[in-house]
């Protein structure tokens, strides 16, 4: 198993679950449950993201994790993953705005091939998928949470939650919609996207872009006993099923995606476009003083 210590800025904290050795201690009672503890206990990998300040997506960010993704997808020992921020920030603050504003379209074009490649990664993934959400994520922060199997968020007012590119004077483009449509329906998504609406944690579980809000120091412990539900279905039925179910939306991505790089390029290159992202950084940047 990798195990990669987070550089200062940047970095994923990845590591199978228990003590100094990583193996839970040995207990002699309980029996079965003792057994079936251990086996789910060893199954999930913690990936924990630091990319400071906010988690937001730089392209080297997002190689990073595709990469660590792809070998936590090859190692058998583990078949799913809890996904967390070590940001004290955010959980993400999604499309790092510096790598869409200001470059040229060979950049924007590569930037948004990467992204893709991501959410297909995710979307597509054998592993059962858990986001404890420990922070704000707007916009291209649901990334990760939208393409998850179950996602937990911690209930303080300001984890907020949601597609707000509207508010951005952007788009979300349709592979962030159609995974929020096929979660909390059609008339509840046209709602969210076309207002940009960020749910607090009452009401994302409310509208079900998340499936349980605990307090913030229960959202890992959550995500472990969740966990052991998933992991309690045997894996080739969960795989099957979750890629019957995922598919036909994965396919419209892969069928379209050189067009929609277009789009994005195109869209993201005019100046108008442009303007409205550097006033928005710069209001990021104002807000804080
Ligand atoms: C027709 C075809 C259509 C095709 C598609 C076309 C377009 C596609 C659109 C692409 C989809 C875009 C998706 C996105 O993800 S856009 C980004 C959306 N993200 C946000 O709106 C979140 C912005 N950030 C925040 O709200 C807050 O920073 C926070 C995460 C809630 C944290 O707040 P706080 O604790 O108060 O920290 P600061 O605001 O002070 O932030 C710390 C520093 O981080 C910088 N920052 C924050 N977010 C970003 C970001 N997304 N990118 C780059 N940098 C970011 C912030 O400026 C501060 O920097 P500083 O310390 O240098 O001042």
């Amino acid at each position: 198993m990798p195990h990669l210590p987070p550089a200062q800025g940047l970095g994923f904290r990845m590591r199978p679950s228990g003590g100094k050795s990583g193996r839970p201690a040995a207990r002699s009672v309980h029996g079965v449950s003792e057994v079936s503890a251990s086996w789910w206990w060893w199954s999930q990998a913690p990936l924990q993201l630091k990319n400071l300040p906010v988690n937001s997506f730089s392209l080297e960010f997002l190689t990073e994790l595709i990469i660590n993704l792809e070998k936590l997808e090859n190692d058998k020992t583990f078949r799913g993953i809890i996904i967390t921020s070590d940001c004290p920030k955010a959980f993400s603050a999604g499309v790092d705005l510096r790598e869409i504003c200001g470059k040229n379209p060979a950049h924007y074009t590569e930037y948004w091939k990467v992204l893709q490649d991501l959410w297909l990664r995710l979307y597509l993934s054998n592993l059962v998928l858990i986001s404890a959400i420990n922070g704000p994520c707007a916009a291209g922060g649901c990334l990760i949470p939208l393409t998850s199997d179950y996602r937990i968020l911690a209930d303080n007012p300001k984890c907020l939650i949601g597609l707000n590119e509207t508010r951005l004077g952007i788009s979300a483009p349709f592979w962030f919609k159609d995974p929020l449509v096929n979660i909390i329906g059609h008339r509840a998504s046209e709602h969210a996207l076309q207002l940009g609406l960020l749910f607090p944690p009452a009401e994302a579980l409310q509208v079900g872009i998340v499936d349980k809000v605990v307090p913030k120091d229960q959202v890992q412990s959550t995500a472990l006993s969740v966990m052991t539900q998933w992991l309690a279905i045997p894996d080739h039925a969960r795989q099957l099923t979750k890629n019957m179910i995922r598919k036909p939306t994965a396919d419209l991505l892969v069928k379209h995606r050189d067009t929609d790089i277009q789009n994005f390029v195109s869209f993201i290159s005019r100046d108008s476009i442009q303007k409205s992202l550097q006033m928005y950084l710069a209001k990021l940047k104002q807000n804080k003083d």
